[in-house]
């Protein structure tokens, strides 16, 4: 489905982390990281003696603290590589969109002239013309004509999609090619900020920062680090006065085991996965803090037309009412949709040809088209002779009609329920002061919205689903799809409402929009994911853009964000409850010559204070790569509460994380011993 983007872990790109892994030991890039900045210093310090052991007399050590020196070595390459290895996709792929940012030439309108200039010179507000095989210069938006356009290099989809001037599909991105027809587009973007400028940037990770999570994670980690450290070095005076002269190295050794970093080494890593696992979905999330929002949605608006039903909404009966003849009905539904170019204006003439009904085009000459608009919830026409033709949705229709002093025919609410508890749309058809009928628009409820539905609400996510529709449809379909609210007959305005209505309460809401009118909700909810069809100012307004277009695809996005916020507590907690199981570990096996009780305590029965030390610090080293592939693919994520999850994670990652370094390093010890 959506395997089109997936770029695996190419060799070029592990080879490429490995060679950044280096890279990264730069201290001016270390020092981002607290915690593996430790360890380098620590890594230093540790060189040094073995470099001039006669100066800091540690000559009858260097076998030793050339062992702890190598182990930190690899600690800190090893968090390098985490890092670098998930860096690696994404710059492998910013790296195919930039040869598909080939320049090009355009077709610059220029008054009425046409001059061809490079698409490096156009500026926003510039038009140009685009004809069959031409690649689309810039980002812009279409005024004049219809073309299919293959999109593919940006959204990896190889059918065209249609693309025409009005409404929702009229943006076009920079870099697709027109495969039929001729369009006129005005450019929306300046030079390096196209989208797919944007995209490099962001597949990339240039423009990555580090989200509030992970800041406030970070300095967590780094007062867990400065508490060790404090310890640490206050161990040193104890240890001299109870008779234990401990090394350098090994209160290095001791240090490095206790602060956190496995999770220290992981963690931004673990950060650019879940962005990256985004991508793959051919999401492109404007930042980690979109994603890791994602996570903490507590309420989603949906719309209902086009994401939980097909929107294909057609017309599928012409219904008279108030004794209108059917050809009557069907005539003044046609006259006031000859000019209506929506999906299901188109679909209501070619219901007329289908049941080859007539229809007096004449009528229409010389009329003033009224589009339709979400605010009217109506569109016609105004006839030159004076007559005024609605067609919309019943109640704005029946209030339209009563403005006018006219009447409405008593069959008209029974008739428009009928379509309406089915899941069909009515819209009812009226001429100045009399209703003539109703117009059926079919729409159905996409195949495995109800699951979709039930793990949303197993999350915890409350769903709201938002359509101008009439009451009755709106609950039908609601109730089909197994949406927990709904809001009928809402108007643009109404959306932003439930938002700041639910965001008042505390929660964080995620929305899905295409449409300009979609805008400023997309902006106010803290999830707004765009479609890639939909308009500039919805996509400039949201912080996600979906290439694929596919509304229903934020149910995925959520599970996404959750699996991001999980795994980065999955492994916190796996780190930390790591660290104190090393120190029973390293402890007693440090005291056990002076302190003959802390015997007692060995429970682990290492070989040697100085095996256990260096078996410690091995178990800390490779855990940080056995867990790369965790942190890359992100913990398994299963529907249910918070409460529930918490608790198991708190089992499996807390408990495993306080057993597996007792088994890891007894296994290490029993081979090291053999050497010390
Ligand atoms: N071309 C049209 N001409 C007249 N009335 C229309 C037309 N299209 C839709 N309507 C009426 O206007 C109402 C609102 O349409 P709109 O597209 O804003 O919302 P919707 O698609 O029903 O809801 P959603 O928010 O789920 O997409 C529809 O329910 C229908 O009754
Ligand atoms: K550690
Ligand atoms: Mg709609």
């Amino acid at each position: 489905m959506n395997g089109k983007r997936k770029s695996m872990l190419t060799g070029s790109i592990v080879k490429q982390a490995l060679k950044d892994s280096f890279i990264k030991l730069n201290p001016v890039v270390m020092m981002k990281n607290p915690v593996m900045f430790v360890v380098e210093i620590g890594t230093f310090v540790v060189l040094l003696m073995v470099l001039f052991p006669g100066y800091f007399n540690t000559a009858g050590r260097t076998g030793f603290n050339l062992a702890v020196f190598l182990i930190l070595w690899v600690t800190v390459l090893f968090a390098n590589f985490a890092e670098a290895l998930a860096e690696g996709r994404g710059k492998a792929q910013a790296d195919t969109l930039k040869k598909t940012k080939k320049e090009s030439t355009a077709n610059k309108c220029v008054g009425s002239e046409i001059i061809v200039v490079n698409s490096t010179e156009l500026r926003k507000g510039d038009i140009v013309v685009v004809s069959q095989g031409e690649m689309i210069p810039g980002d812009g938006e279409v005024i004049e004509g219809l073309a299919s356009v293959d999109e593919s290099a940006v959204t990896g989809e190889s059918a065209p999609v249609m693309k025409e001037a009005g409404g929702d599909f009229s943006s076009v991105t920079g870099g697709t090619r027109v495969v039929s027809d001729r369009i006129k587009v005005v450019i929306t973007s300046d030079p390096g900020e196209s989208f797919i400028d944007r995209m490099i940037s962001l597949v990339e990770g240039a423009s990555r920062q580090k989200t509030p999570n992970e800041i406030a994670l970070n300095t967590l980690l780094t007062t867990l680090t400065l508490i060790f450290l404090i310890v640490v070095v206050t161990l040193a005076p104890i240890a001299e006065y109870l008779g234990v002269p401990l090394d350098i190295p090994v209160l290095i050794a001791l240090l490095v085991c206790l602060i956190p970093t496995t999770i220290g080494g992981l963690l931004s890593a673990i950060g650019i996965a879940g962005m990256d696992r985004v991508t793959q979905f051919n999401v492109l999330a404007m930042s980690g803090k979109a994603v890791e929002a994602s996570g903490d949605i507590n309420t989603m608006i949906l719309d209902k037309t086009g994401t939980i039903t097909y929107g294909n909404r057609m017309a599928s009966e012409f219904i008279p009412v108030g004794g209108a003849a059917l050809a009557e009905t069907a005539h003044w539904a046609a006259v006031g949709s000859l000019k209506d170019g929506t999906p299901e204006g188109r679909s209501v003439l070619e219901l007329m040809n289908k049941q080859q009904l007539a229809y007096d085009t004449e009528v229409a000459a010389g009329g003033e088209f009224v589009e339709f608009k979400a605010e009217t919830r109506m569109s016609g026409i105004d006839l030159q002779d004076g007559r005024h033709v609605r067609k919309g949705a019943v109640d704005a229709v029946r209030r339209w009609v009563l403005a006018q002093r006219g009447s409405i025919p008593e069959d008209l609410a029974a008739k428009s329920d009928a379509i309406a508890s089915e899941g069909g749309t009515p819209l009812a058809v009226a001429v100045d002061g009399k209703i003539y009928g109703l117009i059926h628009l079919k729409d159905t409820v996409k195949p495995g919205m109800k699951e979709r539905f039930e793990q949303l609400h197993q999350m915890g996510i409350k769903t709201i689903m938002c359509t101008g529709d009439n009451p009755l449809t709106a609950a039908t379909i609601a109730r089909e799809a197994g949406v927990d609210e709904f809001i009928a007959e809402s108007k643009p305005e109404d959306k932003i409402a439930v938002i700041r209505r639910e965001q008042a309460e505390g929660k964080l809401v995620a929305m899905t929009g295409d449409g300009t009118n979609d805008a400023p909700a997309l902006a106010q909810a803290d999830v707004g994911i765009a479609m890639n069809s939909g308009t500039v100012a919805a996509k400039e307004a949201a912080n996600m853009v979906d290439l694929d277009s596919d509304p229903s695809k934020i149910i995925e996005v959520v599970a996404i964000g959750k699996q991001l916020l999980m795994t980065r507590g999955a492994l916190t907690t796996f780190s930390i409850a790591n660290d104190v199981a090393k120190y029973f570990a390293i402890i007693p096996a440090m005291f056990m010559a002076a302190i003959p009780q802390m015997k007692a305590l060995n429970v682990m029965g290492l070989g040697s204070p100085l095996s256990a030390i260096l078996s410690a610090l091995i178990f800390n080293a490779v855990i940080i790569p056995l867990l790369i592939p965790l942190a890359m693919k992100g913990v398994r994520y299963k529907p249910m509460s918070s409460a529930r999850l918490l608790a198991r994670n708190l089992t499996i990652y807390g408990l495993g994380g306080v057993i597996a370094p007792f088994a890891g390093i007894k296994l290490i010890d029993l081979v090291v011993h053999l050497w010390i």
